[in-house]
């Protein structure tokens, strides 16, 4: 069974890492959604174990740390993205550049929408499809999260439609809340980084589209990242759950 890693600090990822202490592997994932759903709440659970209420509007922030898998010491990159929205005519989406871009760096996809929000789960399928897209061959390896599942009195997607439209696009479907559980968020970004470490095969997995990848994304800046920092630490005091 895999374990994250002691260290649940945000850690900016290094521009020119040194060599000797990179580990071989490195598994690139980004989160994805409408408006609202919990994007960021999630990634900082997993990233802290910890929920802040309230955040700044998102400025697209990339995460690192080290996890462990399967016994092999894995470099993670969490890409937090700004919403994407259905179009009127809900064919196709408005989906800026810089998700594009993250869309196509990535190796691995959550899809997120919130239980209490139709909206959002029929922002899924389009979202899924503009992935496919810009990676028109070959295994994507992603999760289907349904965010906010202790607010069951508002719920406007039933479970099993989570279920079906998971095993539709090829996917695992969990629910969670980042308010109210961090194993349930664990556990499904764990899966993904496995279902990823897998699919990259041996030392850094370079890999299966054949070199294609673009720069990565811009970090966010040093002040975004103390700022962040701050509020993870200030909010120690704040937090619903145990750690
Ligand atoms: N009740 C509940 N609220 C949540 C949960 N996750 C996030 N929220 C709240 O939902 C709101 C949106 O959370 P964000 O993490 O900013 O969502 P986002 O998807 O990153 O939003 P955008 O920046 O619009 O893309 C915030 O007020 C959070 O406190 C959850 O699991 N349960």
């Amino acid at each position: 069974m895999s374990t994250g890693s002691g260290n649940f600090l945000l850690v900016p990822i290094p521009e020119y890492p040194g060599l000797d202490c990179v580990p071989n592997k490195n598994v690139k994932i980004v989160v994805l959604g409408a408006s609202n759903v919990g994007k960021t709440a999630l990634i900082v659970r997993f990233l802290t174990k910890r929920f802040i209420g309230d955040y700044e509007a998102n400025t697209g922030a990339l995460y690192s740390r080290k996890i462990n898998l399967e016994g092999e010491q894995v470099s993670l990159q969490v890409q937090d993205t700004p919403c994407v929205s259905l179009q009127d005519d809900a064919e196709g989406l408005y989906c800026q550049e810089q998700i594009n871009r993250s869309i196509y760096w990535a190796d691995g996809y959550v899809l997120v929408f919130s239980i209490t929000d139709m909206h959002s789960y029929r922002t899924i399928q389009p979202l899924y499809e503009h992935v496919r897209r810009i990676h028109p061959s070959g295994n994507i390896p992603i999760i289907l999260v349904g965010n906010k599942s202790d607010l069951l009195r508002a719920r406007q997607v039933p479970t099993d439609e989570g279920q079906a439209l998971a095993a539709e696009l090829g996917g695992h479907y969990f629910e969670a809340s980042a308010r109210e559980n961090h194993e349930g968020v664990q556990a499904a970004f764990l899966h993904l980084c496995q279902e990823v470490s897998r699919a990259l095969g041996g030392v850094n997995g370079e890999k299966r589209r054949g070199g294609l990848h673009l720069v990565r994304p811009k970090s966010p800046n040093m002040q975004e990242l103390k700022r962040r920092f701050r509020q993870v630490l200030s909010s120690r005091g704040k937090s619903t759950t145990a750690v």
